[in-house]
């Protein structure tokens, strides 16, 4: 048992954040540690007219907590592992990965129960590239090339606001977000990860620490879940051999069952058509550089054209 620690949470101000900081918190404190929150609000949440690729990715999210961490106004951050850069700058490490939510997309409509629903000329809402290019391919698939894809961005609240106010036919979010803030029941279908591969690390959170502060490793440890860290690890492996920016339209989404990790990647052309580039692995589970060496086959096959 180690022994018990002042640690600050740096965290957004988001619901869906405060929830995430709010859960890590109380896990920390039946374990003994004294935990108190600080809010910051970050260019992610403050650029909301511009999609995230286009104003600096990623990184947006996670700079200033980044910067509490560094000067010790906090100890930890909490992130939603998809918002995380794949490499962290000098000095911080990914002390732990917690087990994962439902790593699924879901589709949020109050007139369609699914995209073979829609009205002609229909519009559907989302800022993220990875989900265009899969709604784009699903869409053509379903001779649908009527239908329109539009950008959604803000927390939330904001996007689903959005949708209420008759903006769009059906919005598309991670059903992470959604279980966690209590809004299941705006959920009318989720995405099997054939019909929609999830992006990496999606459903997921991570702590982030300082690298050089072992006695937060030591109280982060119990909240790790081996499993979910060995997915992530392999998923986020696909994004860093790709490129790592979020500037490319890639998902990668890894389960483990029966002693194996199977892994699968698509990828799409942001400029191009419906489509679209898929890849896929098995290895035995083993340690976190193997499932590492398995995104990165994974990746290398995306990029040779993908498994036909
Ligand atoms: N990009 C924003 C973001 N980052 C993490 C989640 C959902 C929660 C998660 O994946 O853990 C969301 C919202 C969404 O994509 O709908």
């Amino acid at each position: 048992m180690s022994s018990a620690l002042p640690i600050t949470i740096a965290t957004r101000e988001s619901r869906l954040a405060l929830w995430q900081a709010e859960h890590v918190k109380a896990l920390l404190e039946a374990r003994g540690h004294a935990v108190q929150l600080l809010g910051m609000t970050t260019r992610g949440d403050q650029i909301l007219d511009r999609t995230l690729s286009k104003v600096g990715g990623k990184g947006l999210f996670v700079k200033e907590l980044e910067a509490a961490l560094e000067d010790g106004r906090a100890d930890i951050a909490v992130h939603s592992l998809k918002d995380v850069p794949m490499e962290l700058p000098e000095g911080f490490d990914l002390a732990c990965v917690m087990v994962r939510e439902d790593p699924r997309d879901a589709w949020v409509s109050s007139d369609c129960a699914s995209p073979a629903d829609l009205p002609p000329n229909a519009v559907i809402g989302t800022s993220s590239l990875r989900r265009t290019v899969l709604l784009r391919a699903m869409l053509s698939a379903a001779g649908r090339d009527d239908v329109r894809i539009e950008p959604l961005r803000g927390n939330l609240d904001t996007r689903l606001r959005k949708l209420d106010e008759g903006q769009y036919a059906a919005i598309v979010l991670a059903a992470a977000g959604l279980k966690r803030l209590g809004l299941e029941d705006r959920i009318r279908h989720i995405f099997s990860p054939d019909e929609m591969l999830p992006a990496a690390g999606q459903g997921a959170l991570g702590i982030e620490t300082r690298t050089l502060r072992p006695e937060l490793v030591q109280a982060l440890a119990p909240l790790a879940d081996q499993t979910t860290w060995l997915a992530v690890a392999a998923e986020r492996a696909v994004s860093r051999a790709m490129g790592g920016s979020c500037s490319m339209p890639l998902a990668a989404h890894a389960t483990l069952d029966n002693g194996q990790i199977q892994l699968r990647a698509a990828w799409g052309d942001p400029e191009g058509g419906p489509t679209l580039v898929t890849a896929h692995g098995v290895a035995p589970v083993g340690d976190l550089a193997s499932a590492e060496s398995l995104g990165t086959l994974v990746a290398s096959q995306l990029r040779a054209g993908g498994a036909h």
